[in-house]
């Protein structure tokens, strides 16, 4: 996500520890009931509440990372959604993160097929920890492959030298705040998104910078731009 106008960036050390009592929270008078569930996120956005559905180091040290690993994960993501036939997936350690509504994701690993077939009669039995539960499994899981593939093409350390070139992330929160300080109004994170999983292509002509400009027109304090190309048809 993106902030469209900021204050200056304070350095990461020198930021504020978080409070409870952030100036992002709403006016007293703000039904937030009647607020889209989004909306009423960012108002709330101070520190460990506004955490977003993220794994923990440890979790993540869970997926296996071994280059050969990648092809079965990969492999073993496709096999989910085709129910291919299969060997029983290796058993690893499984986590789970809880989501803001309380949907739990997995973070299984990805190491076989959704499915095996047992007995004289071929019986077909479902992998249940290879299989992902909700959409959100199936776009954690997969994006747990995309992060592997991409890190082997480019390791972080290759990163470093043009991450030290780009210019300064631009403050989020400070945006959101001066949004807040300038109108007295919840501050508002507009979505770029050409596609979603459950309501498919949202726009055909889509130009996400024409669209962009538009939201920073009409008063958006911040952009959320999804980039995410098999379940939202996004792009970097
Ligand atoms: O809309 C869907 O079908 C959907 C399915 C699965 C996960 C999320 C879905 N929609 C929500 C969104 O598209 C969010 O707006 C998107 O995840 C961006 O979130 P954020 O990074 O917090 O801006």
């Amino acid at each position: 996500m993106e902030a469209l106008a900021t204050a200056p960036a304070p350095s990461r050390p020198g930021l504020p520890p978080p409070t409870r009592r952030s100036h992002l929270r709403r006016p007293k008078a703000l039904a937030t009931s009647k607020l889209p569930r989004r909306v009423i996120a960012a108002l709330h956005m101070d520190g460990a509440r506004a955490a977003p559905l993220r794994c923990t180091p440890a979790e993540t040290d869970a997926v296996a990372t071994a280059s050969d690993q990648t092809e079965t994960a990969a492999a073993a993501v496709e096999a989910t959604e085709q129910g291919n036939n299969g060997a029983p997936a290796a058993d690893a350690p499984a986590a789970s993160i809880e989501g803001l509504d309380g949907i739990k994701i997995r973070r299984r690993p990805v190491t076989g097929p959704s499915v095996h077939h047992v007995g004289p009669f071929q019986f077909r039995l479902e992998n249940e920890g290879n299989t992902p539960r909700n959409i959100l499994e199936k776009i954690v899981w997969n994006k747990d492959v995309e992060i592997w593939q991409m890190k082997e093409k480019m390791p972080l350390y290759r990163l470093k030298g043009p991450l030290d070139n780009a210019p300064p992330a631009r403050d989020f929160v400070a945006a959101l705040k001066a949004s807040y300080d300038r109108t007295a109004l919840p501050a508002l994170i507009a979505e770029v998104k050409k596609a979603s999983p459950s309501r498919g292509v949202l726009r055909e002509n889509f130009d996400p910078v024409e669209i962009a400009q538009a939201y920073e027109k009409n008063g958006a304090a911040c952009l959320s731009v999804l980039t995410d190309s098999k379940f939202f048809q996004g792009k970097f």
